[in-house]
């Protein structure tokens, strides 16, 4: 569904991204692993069009998208969960999630009952403003509203990041029940490596910028991840 291939990336003259290649299948988790400052993020808003890249190609379900812009990715099928989520904090959580229709076609606006379904707590939190939630609520707002782009690629970056067990354990089930739909990749960021164990089908390593491990989960151990991690 996802193929971004040879993506290098610079903030100023600072390479950050060195011909990063991923592939993120439909129905499948890709966890993105590495220390602070590797690039995870960078590779995320290179593929959502947040951040150019200035060698490479990303492909969605076959499409090229050649360098496309945030709305361009979007279009799509691309969406993106941001870390630290991005919740705007003084617009209702309804219209927080409105937000997520500017690249449907008008006929397609409209949050579909799934989402209140997967998230119960937005349909009682509808009218309260997006700063007034916890951070496990705001997280939860944030998959909700990329979820509303109805996405063929499920960005995430770092979703369990200062968020509580029980709201993370949620987030987990969601991920799970979206790979299981099999409508979508799912690409993980994630530092929670006994989260991403037990949610991601795939593993990738980025070191410095580099991919220097791809692995499917069948062909991996939970102490190989963790060696990884430390190398
Ligand atoms: N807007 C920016 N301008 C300049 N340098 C940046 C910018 N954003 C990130 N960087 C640098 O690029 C490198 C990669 O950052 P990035 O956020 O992609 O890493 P990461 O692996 O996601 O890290 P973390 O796990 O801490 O979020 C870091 O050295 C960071 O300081």
């Amino acid at each position: 569904m996802l193929e971004a291939k040879d993506l290098s990336l610079k903030y100023g003259q600072s390479q950050i991204l060195h011909e990063v290649s991923l592939t993120a299948g439909q129905g499948e988790v890709t966890a993105v692993m590495g220390m602070n400052g590797v690039g995870k993020t960078s590779l995320l808003k290179a593929i959502s069009g947040r951040h150019g890249y200035f060698v490479g190609e990303i492909r969605v379900g076959g499409q090229v998208l050649n360098h496309p812009t945030a709305f361009e990715a979007a279009r799509a099928g691309v969406a993106y969960v941001p870390q630290g989520r991005e919740v705007f904090p003084m617009m209702s959580v309804m219209e927080n999630l409105e937000t997520g229709f500017a690249c449907l076609p008008r006929e397609a606006h409209g949050v579909p009952d799934e989402i209140f379904e997967l998230f119960p707590v937005l349909r009682e939190m509808a009218g309260r403003r997006g700063g007034d939630l916890s951070g496990g609520q705001q997280q939860q707002l944030a998959i909700a509203r990329a979820l509303i782009t109805r996405p063929k690629v499920l960005l995430l970056d770092e979703p369990t990041e200062g968020i509580q067990p029980n709201i993370i354990q949620q987030i987990g089930h969601t991920i799970r029940h979206l790979r299981d739909k099999g409508e979508m990749a799912i690409v993980l960021v994630e530092q929670n490596a006994d989260f991403a164990w037990r949610f991601a089908d795939r593993f990738v390593h980025i070191r410095r910028g580099h991919v220097t491990r791809s692995v499917e989960k069948t062909a991996y151990s939970n102490a190989g991840l963790l060696e990884d991690l430390a190398l």
